[in-house]
């Protein structure tokens, strides 16, 4: 592997698949100039048909994204509301910005779609894009990343572990609720040299962003409290900090964190106690104590859940290690059947 630091086109387009809560964050704080979202190709389905022309089968160098030409540009409006800083209050800002047309110039591509739909997105706009421009995954849980890595092995694929928080009260107004970090690190080989350029480019948003050599750990961390949160609130349609004294959680969180002990330990090889685990799941229950946790924000809203790629996901460890991971089959059926 080289250590050099790959520089690529700076004056580019940062392209956002996924314009929802996440996209519409990074969308409105890094440079307006360079910024635009990549509608949904499923919906463009007729401006397809018509102009009947195929991508450049896998070069993706081909300059032009010939699908959408003739397609006027189209912007997208919305408020941005911040109001993560105590210090300096509510503060409101109108971002504009362009649904693009093109995937010619497009030098940095964060993905913030659903876990779920990650890998269709994708399959959709990569054919596009050109094979060396570095690609940010930044879904929840495991698994989703690990399926674009597996499909395009040879590109620059980056995964991101943020704890930022972001939703969308109405359609056309994003509040950033909670100010965080977020820890950018490569997936693939090829992905090594981008990673301090894309942290720079990702740092002009002014969130606090850092290089992360170890991010399949980091996500790691972020799906343990997850694990051990999500799922509860979802089921008890209560708010994160309610779950701990609640009988389904307290019967069962001490056979989670065994479960989830044994499975960092063969996945990763760290070894933490299963009390530890449940230490660091409540404190950031109460740290967030009042907050609608992603799972229960979906459930409520009659979305998807990212369940599968959370307690899921664990199941699926356990069945590759030999480990039994009975809470997480149950904690993932019955949010499944909700
Ligand atoms: N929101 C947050 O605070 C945080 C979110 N995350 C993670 O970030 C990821 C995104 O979360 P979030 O932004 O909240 O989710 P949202 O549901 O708000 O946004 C996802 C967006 O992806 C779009 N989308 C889905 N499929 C496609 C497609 N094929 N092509 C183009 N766009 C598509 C959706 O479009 P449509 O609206 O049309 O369905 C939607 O706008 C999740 O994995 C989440 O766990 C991580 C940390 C914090
Ligand atoms: C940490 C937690 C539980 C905060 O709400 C979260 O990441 C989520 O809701 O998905």
């Amino acid at each position: 592997m080289t250590a050099g630091v790959k520089r690529f086109g700076d004056g580019g387009q940062i392209a956002i698949l996924g314009a929802g809560s996440m996209g519409r964050l990074w969308a409105a704080l890094l440079p307006s100039s360079r910024c635009g979202f990549l509608p949904r190709l499923d919906s463009l389905g007729q401006t397809a048909e018509r102009s009947n022309i195929a991508p450049e089968d896998g070069t993706g160098h081909r300059g032009s994204f010939s699908r959408l030409e003739g397609t006027p540009e189209t912007r997208c409006e919305y408020v941005l509301v911040i109001s993560a800083s105590p210090d300096t209050g509510v503060a409101r800002t109108l971002v504009n910005l362009p649904w693009l047309c093109s995937a010619a110039d497009i030098s940095l591509l964060l993905v913030t779609t659903k876990a779920g739909d990650t890998l269709s997105a994708l399959e959709s706009w990569l054919p596009y894009i050109a094979k060396d421009t570095p690609v940010v995954l930044f879904q929840n849980g495991l698994g989703s990343q690990q399926a674009v890595t597996e499909r395009w092995p040879g590109r620059p694929i980056l995964a991101a572990s943020t704890t930022e928080g972001a939703n969308r009260p109405e359609p056309d107004v994003l509040v950033h609720a909670g100010a965080g970090d977020t820890w950018v690190g490569p997936l693939t080989d090829s992905a090594y040299d981008y990673t301090e350029s894309v942290v720079q480019q990702l740092a002009q948003s002014g969130l606090q962003v850092h290089t992360e050599n170890s991010i399949v750990q980091r996500l790691w961390q972020k799906l343990v409290v997850n694990a051990g949160i999500n799922a509860f609130t979802a089921l008890l349609d209560c708010p994160n900090g309610a779950i701990v004294d609640a009988p389904l959680y307290r019967q069962t969180i001490d056979g989670l964190c065994t479960e989830i002990a044994a499975l960092l330990q063969a996945n990763t090889g760290e070894r933490t106690a299963p009390q530890a685990l449940r230490k660091r799941i409540e404190a950031v229950a109460k740290s967030t104590t009042n907050n609608t946790s992603s799972m229960r924000a979906d459930v409520n809203a009659g979305r998807k859940t990212e369940i599968d790629f959370i307690n899921g996901y664990l199941v699926q460890c356990g069945q590759r290690h030999g480990i039994a991971t009975p809470v997480n089959q149950m904690l993932v059926q019955r949010v499944q059947a909700l």
